[in-house]
């Protein structure tokens, strides 16, 4: 287990990390274009959306639709309406990446602590990891609303760390995107990425990870 020498607390991204959230994100953001007659944008586009929240998600949705950025009020509206579409089916079409189960249930037999760090909003997190069965594995979740700031910044990391009285050198950021490996880094945390999740069309390696895993099987 070379990459887990020394590691007491694993933090894990979740859209792209552990589960394929897109199918569904796509669903919701393609019934809002539609409702404000813009046309729908397919899954390709939003998955290169992805990854700031999903205030910035409808933000980057109607900039593109629009040719300019939206005003507050428009913004605010549509973002009203994806969190309602959202809400209706946040995880009918994601599935988990193989190697997810096998790996949570080893860290936690291990002893490792083991937190969830997304930039989704904080009210999707437990119904999306219980519907996938996801939800016994996490000591702490945290959303991209949970704290005043999000990934890139590393504030949700420290506390995490923080709160279960881990150092930073001891710490383990997992992620697809270069959100989750600035975040690491910034925080002193060492730091995995995955190639198969969403990072605005570029390779995570690009952010220079501490170490890369094709699967999250190898992590075990
Ligand atoms: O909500 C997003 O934009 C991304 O979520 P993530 O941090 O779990 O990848
Ligand atoms: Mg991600």
């Amino acid at each position: 287990m070379p990459h887990l020498a020394g590691i007491r607390l694993v933090a894990f991204d979740l859209d792209g990390t552990l589960i394929d959230s897109l199918p569904d994100l796509a669903v919701a953001v393609d019934a809002m274009l539609l409702e404000l007659d813009m046309p729908a944008a397919g899954e390709a586009k939003v998955g290169g959306w992805v990854g700031n929240g999903s205030h910035k998600l409808i933000e980057r949705a109607l900039h593109d639709a629009l040719g300019e950025m939206p005003d507050d009020a428009r913004l605010t509206a549509a973002h009203e309406r994806f969190l309602d579409y959202y809400a209706e089916a946040p995880s009918a079409r994601t599935r988990v990446y193989p190697g997810v189960h096998e790996a949570l249930a080893a860290l936690r037999e291990r002893g490792v602590i083991v937190t969830l760090i997304t930039n989704k909003p904080q009210a999707f997190i437990a119904p999306i990891l219980e519907s996938l069965a996801l939800a016994g594995y996490f000591d702490l979740t945290l959303g991209g609303d949970s704290l005043p700031r999000k990934k890139p910044d590393p504030a949700p990391l420290l506390h995490v760390a923080e709160h279960f009285g881990v150092a930073p050198q001891h710490c383990l950021m997992v992620g697809d995107s270069r959100h989750d490996i600035d975040a690491g880094k910034r925080a002193g945390f060492h730091t995995l990425a995955v190639p198969y999740g969403y990072n605005h069309g570029e390779p995570v390696s690009t952010s220079r990870p501490g170490a890369m895993v094709e699967s999250l099987a190898q992590l075990v």
